[in-house]
């Protein structure tokens, strides 16, 4: 390799500056007088310091100027170089202090986590008077949130792991840059995929250091959203902010209430959970929410979210409490819709109602869920039911509780038989073979001791393998929906 290198032949008993100023203008860098002393400075102490602290395995001259300097400063020919610029993982001051010389504009923290060479860098800082150059002498963690437009990065790690590294600092379209070799295209792939919704691929160069055969590829990604803090900065100025931390806190013994039915009903509020569902209920019911519950500060509220909306800072265990489902993603409180009363004399609209006697609350949800895919027209929660704003029914449900018609009607033993019910229960006719009339609503019984007598005798139902006993009721009733979805088709072309 070495041999093809056109500066091999440069003699090294007795580098010299105007040697080192020959190699960097055959490279197309031209450095006036007093930053090549700086360069020239800087290699002195690099050879100076490396036997005790082993900064670099180049120490060929010429390798050292074209590998490591012009190297170093190849960035700033091929892009403009955003400033603030953070090099992660500096080592001896690669590429950060090279380029610094070269573009003495640059604002730039070197950082760097092993300490013996933190005392080199300030050294170097030091010796060469730099301005506007800082030494961040730890490891850079999601944790360092010092505002940056760009960060610079050569040798160190894969680029996901930067790219995660450095959420907490990098500002919204700011640019990671990395130093490459030419092989890399599966880093690229793998953090494109992992970062596709944060960051945008925006320059893949391959390029060669002038006069020898390495080559070399210059990656930048740019960041569309903003980081961690600023998001964090709006929200406190956005929402009205609440940091809960005992449990005896009123408003949290409040949120646990809405864990249970009863609590629901009393205070007329529900915790949704599981990030897409919230997110869904934020955008399609803003009115409706009044706060955003999260773990400590962390996952602020989207910065679209209502004006109106609260944001509960609640302590970690305190969080977990209610978390129920352990998503680990906030909560949002909602106001619960007004549920209008149904009296068996109200009568039921043409199309298809659903009465819901059912308990367990998931199975409340699961039902509402069918009912709303299968186009069913209403819903009436019988006074047996579970809470359909229950935690475990909103998930159930994946957000439909909000959309369809519900209504609340009394038991199951005061629905009067003469209403054009289809009672569900094995033993009933075939539902495959029966003319669903234009009005009428499916009337699943409790799980467990299914339907009372009165109503077993026009009951129909879902032909199942004699070894099973019966089908869960949720289920048993979205099949029914689904025949009588399928008896619509083809009967009127809906
Ligand atoms: C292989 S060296 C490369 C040094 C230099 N960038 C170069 O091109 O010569 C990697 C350096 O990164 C440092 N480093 C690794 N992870 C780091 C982190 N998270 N924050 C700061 N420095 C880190 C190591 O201590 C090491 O000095």
């Amino acid at each position: 390799m070495r041999s093809k290198d056109h500066f091999s032949k440069i003699p090294e008993s007795q580098p010299a500056i105007a040697q080192m100023d020959a190699l960097l203008r055959k490279s197309g860098i031209h450095l006036p007088s007093d930053r090549l002393e700086q360069l020239w400075t800087y290699h002195q102490l690099l050879r100076q310091h490396n036997p005790e602290l082993n900064l670099t395995r180049i120490h060929n001259f010429t390798n050292m100027v074209l590998k490591l300097y012009v190297d170093s400063i190849l960035p700033g020919r091929l892009m403009d170089l955003p400033s603030p610029l953070l090099d992660l993982g500096t080592g001896p001051g690669m590429p950060g202090i090279p380029l610094k010389i070269a573009y003495p504009q640059l604002t730039l923290l070197l950082a760097e986590s092993r300490q013996k060479r933190v005392a080199f860098l300030k050294t170097v800082v030091e010796k060469l008077n730099f301005p506007d150059v800082e030494v961040v002498g730890e490891g850079i963690t999601p944790h360092f949130e010092r505002p940056v437009a760009g960060v610079i990065t050569r040798a160190v790690e894969d680029m996901a792991a930067t790219i995660d590294r450095v959420r907490g600092c990098l500002m919204k379209d700011g640019l990671v840059i990395f130093m490459k070799g030419p092989h890399c295209d599966e880093e690229i792939q793998a953090a494109s995929e992992r970062f596709m919704k944060e960051y945008r691929l925006s320059k893949d160069q391959s390029y060669n250091i002038p006069n020898t055969s390495h080559e070399r590829r210059l990656v930048v990604f740019q960041r569309l959203g903003e980081p961690l803090f600023v998001k964090k900065a709006k929200a406190m100025e956005r929402y009205i902010s609440r940091i809960i931390e005992s449990e005896q806190n009123p408003l949290f013994k409040d949120l646990k209430k809405l864990l249970g039915s009863r609590g629901i009903r009393k205070q007329k509020k529900a915790l949704v959970a599981g990030s897409k569902q919230v997110l869904e209920v934020l955008s399609q019911f803003p009115e409706l929410c009044e706060a955003w519950i999260g773990s400590g500060e962390k996952d602020p509220p989207p910065p679209d979210s209502p004006e109106h909306l609260n944001w509960y800072q609640l302590s970690s265990p305190l969080f977990q409490s209610l978390d129920v489902f352990g998503t680990g993603k906030p909560l949002l409180l909602i106001r619960i819709k007004t549920v209008e009363k149904w009296a068996p004399d109200d009568g039921l609209p043409e199309g298809c109602t659903v009465f819901i006697p059912f308990q367990d609350p998931e199975n409340v949800g699961s039902v509402i869920r069918s009912a709303a895919a299968f186009g069913a027209d209403q819903v009436i929660l019988l006074s047996e039911s579970a809470h359909p704003y229950h935690p475990k029914a909103l998930r159930a449900s994946g957000g439909t509780v909000l959309g369809i018609r519900i209504l609340e009607g009394p038991s199951l033993a005061e629905l009067p038989e003469d209403l054009p019910l289809l009672p569900l229960s094995a033993g009933g006719r075939d539902i495959a073979e029966i003319a669903f009339p234009d009005t009428f609503a499916f009337l699943p019984g409790i799980e467990g001791p299914g339907l009372p007598e009165q109503f077993k005798k026009n009951a129909v139902s879902i032909p199942i393998d004699s070894r099973v006993e019966s089908l869960n009721a949720a289920t048993a009733t979205a099949i029914a929906l689904y025949a009588w979805s399928q008896y619509r088709r083809k009967h009127s072309g809906v």
